[in-house]
C-alpha cells in the first residue's frame, strides 16, 4: 500500500462474495465516482464478524453484553454423560465401523484430514472450504450409526429444550497440538441444535462474543456432553486453540490426543432467521446460489417422477 492515497476496506462474508465484486468493478470505471477507475485487493484477515456485530449492534440489532454462558444462554454442559465403560463402546464402534466400511470399499477411506485434525461424517458430509454440507460421497453413510442412538435419547431425556432427532453427525479426532479455528457451525447448513460428545481426553474449548469479544473458556471432560442452542449456537463463536496444553485454574494441562462427535440437524431450507446477523451466512451468495440450486433439484425431481 502507497504512503498518501486513500485506502477505503469493505467486508465480505466470504471470499467467493469478495471475488463476485472485484471482478465486476475492479479495473473499471466507476459511474458513481464521476468514472474513476477502481482497484480492488482481497484480503482474508480482516475479521469480518467483529467489523459487521459492530455496526449491527450500533443499530440495537444485537443488544446484549454478555459475558456468561449458560442454560439461560443456550450452553448445557452434562459431565458424566457417557460412563468409561460407554466411551470403550464408542471407540471399539467407531474402529468396527472403520473396518467394515474399509473392506466395503477396497480399502477407501472416508476420514478426511482437515488442517491437522482428522473428520469422518455421517447422514451428510460437510465441505470446510465452501463452508456448507458437503457432497454425498464425503460421507461414511447416509445415516448416523445406530450406535449413538441410545446416547441421543439420553439427550433428549436430559435436556428438555432437545426436540429434534440429529440426522448429521462427525467424528473427529485431535492429534496433539490440533484444534479448531473460531467458527459458529454454518447457521443455514444446521439446525438450532449442535451436540459435542468429547472422548478420551479433556480440552479447553473457547466461545468469543462477537461484539464484545468476551471469551469465555469453557473446560470439556472426557465422557462430558455439551448441547449448544439459541444463544450460545448462534451469536457466539467456538474454537479449540491449537496449542499442546491449556491452561486451566491456574495449571497448565498438557494435551493428548482428543476425539469428539458432533452431531446436528440438517437445515434442508437452507434458511436461517437468527438475531445474529453477524455470524449468519443467510444473505451470501454462495447460500442464495444453495438455496436455487436445492429447488431446482426440487422442481427436477417433481417433474420426473409426475
Ligand atoms: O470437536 C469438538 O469438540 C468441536 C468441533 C466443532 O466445533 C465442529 O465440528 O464444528
Ligand atoms: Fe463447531
Amino acid at each position: 500500500m502507497l504512503h498518501g492515497k486513500p485506502y477505503s476496506f469493505a467486508a465480505y462474508r466470504g471470499s467467493d462474495d469478495a471475488d463476485v465484486v472485484k471482478e465486476a468493478l475492479s479495473g473499471k470505471p466507476c459511474p458513481e465516482l464521476s468514472g474513476r477507475v477502481l482497484f480492488l485487493e482481497s484480503i482474508s484477515h480482516v475479521d469480518f464478524a467483529y467489523i459487521c456485530d459492530r455496526h449491527c449492534a450500533a443499530q440495537g440489532v444485537v443488544g446484549r453484553d454478555v459475558a456468561k454462558l449458560d442454560e439461560e444462554t443456550g450452553f448445557f454442559y452434562i459431565p458424566d454423560f457417557i460412563s468409561k465403560e460407554e466411551q470403550q463402546e464408542i471407540m471399539e464402534n467407531i474402529r468396527v465401523d472403520e473396518e467394515r466400511e474399509r473392506l466395503g470399499r477396497n480399502g477407501d477411506s472416508k476420514w478426511f484430514r482437515v488442517q491437522v485434525r482428522y473428520v469422518k461424517h455421517y447422514g451428510h458430509s460437510f465441505d470446510y472450504h465452501r463452508k456448507h454440507i458437503g457432497t454425498p460421497d464425503l460421507a461414511a453413510s447416509t445415516e448416523i450409526p445406530q450406535w449413538m442412538d441410545k446416547f441421543v435419547k439420553r439427550a433428549f431425556e436430559l435436556v428438555p429444550t432437545v426436540t429434534k432427532y440429529p440426522d448429521q453427525m462427525t467424528i473427529q479426532q485431535y492429534p496433539v497440538g490440533s484444534g479448531i479455528p473460531f467458527h459458529t457451525d454454518s447457521h443455514t447448513s444446521f439446525g438450532d441444535t449442535v451436540f459435542i460428545l468429547s472422548l478420551l481426553t479433556p480440552v479447553a474449548m473457547d466461545f468469543r462474543h462477537p461484539t464484545t469479544r468476551t471469551i469465555v473458556t469453557k473446560d470439556l471432560e472426557p465422557c462430558s456432553f455439551v448441547v449448544m442452542q439459541g444463544e450460545t449456537r448462534y451469536g457466539w463463536e467456538h474454537a479449540i486453540r491449537i496449542r499442546r496444553s491449556d491452561l486451566i485454574n491456574g495449571e497448565v494441562r498438557e494435551r493428548q490426543e482428543r476425539w469428539s462427535i458432533t452431531m446436528r440437524t440438517f437445515n434442508e431450507a437452507a434458511e436461517c432467521h437468527c438475531r445474529y446477523p453477524a455470524l449468519c451466512d443467510n444473505d451470501t451468495e454462495a447460500v442464495k446460489k444453495i438455496r436455487e440450486d436445492r429447488l431446482a433439484a426440487r422442481r427436477a425431481l417433481k417433474s420426473a417422477t409426475s
